[in-house]
């Protein structure tokens, strides 16, 4: 295939409800590791590995763009592929639509772009490629697999409603993928609309244009949960720790700020 000039945006925004350290602690679980490597490295890391990468856009929340810098070190060290931080906004919805504003000021010429969840840490290159190639025939592609549990709909006291029918029913995963400028346009549309949408495939079918499912990956789970994480407490313990010295936390910001510099003066020319 040859592959088009895309953008990777990540989300790394959200508040992570039921992620338990979360809500007590404040950690989030995109910082935390797997087998030495922060979720959120190993979320971004498969996608250096498709050629056309023509930035990495990631989102984070208010005031935790240094310990965002920190979670994103290992990949500081070896990206050759601009990587801009973007603060979120209130929810993922506003979080997407502030980095695909930011990719807009971007001198890029880029064709597609691609929307992946930071907490998505075992996506595979396979799986990129397949959805990309699924994007290039539709304009818009997601990755899903289908339901296997019986799906209910319950009420606000927990009774069930509704039996929903599973021959067509599939779960959808990121990354999605999308023709650019078309998800900007339907991103600015969904912004002034009073509407909440799920993710992104809701917004693009919405402003009528097609989503290609292709086939997802039993691998490609969500973190969720803390048990999702092996040693998550000793993790959590030494996170506290660290930012308590706040050592490394101003050492990758540093680093960060040079990487975003450097990309900024390729963009130029300079
Ligand atoms: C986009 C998504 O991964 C599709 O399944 C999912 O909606 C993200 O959910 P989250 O609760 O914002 O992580």
């Amino acid at each position: 295939m040859a592959f088009p000039k895309h953008a990777v945006i990540v989300t790394a925004a959200g508040s992570s409800e039921r992620f338990n350290a979360s809500k007590e602690l404040g950690v989030k679980k995109e910082y935390l590791s797997i087998d030495g490597h922060t979720v959120l490295y190993r979320s971004i890391a498969p996608f250096l590995q498709v050629p056309n990468c023509v930035a990495i856009l990631v989102t984070y929340p208010e005031g935790m763009e240094d310990q965002c810098a920190v979670a994103l070190e290992d990949l500081l060290h070896q990206n050759f592929v601009p990587l801009i931080l973007v603060k979120g906004g209130k929810n993922r919805q506003e979080s997407v639509y502030e980095a695909l504003k930011f990719l807009s000021t971007m001198a890029l010429d880029t064709e597609f772009v691609a929307i992946h969840d930071g907490a998505r840490c075992f996506v595979s290159p396979e799986l990129i490629i397949r959805t990309l190639a699924t994007a290039k025939v539709f304009k818009g592609a997601a990755p899903a697999l289908p339901a296997t549990d019986a799906l209910k709909i319950i009420d606000d006291n927990g009774m069930l409603t509704h039996h929903i029918e599973r021959t067509h029913a599939v779960g959808v995963q990121t990354p999605q993928i999308f023709k650019y400028p078309e998800i900007w346009e339907a991103h600015q549309q969904a912004h002034s609309s009073e509407s909440a949408y799920s993710d992104d495939t809701q917004i693009f079918t919405d402003f009528g244009l097609p989503v290609g499912i292709c086939e997802g990956e039993r691998e490609n789970q969500k973190i969720t949960y803390l048990e999702d994480i092996p040693d998550a407490e000793t993790q959590i313990a030494q996170y506290l720790k660290n930012l308590e010295e706040g050592k490394r936390s101003a050492k990758a910001a540093k680093l960060l700020h040079q990487a975003m510099d450097e990309a900024k003066r390729e963009q130029e020319g300079i």
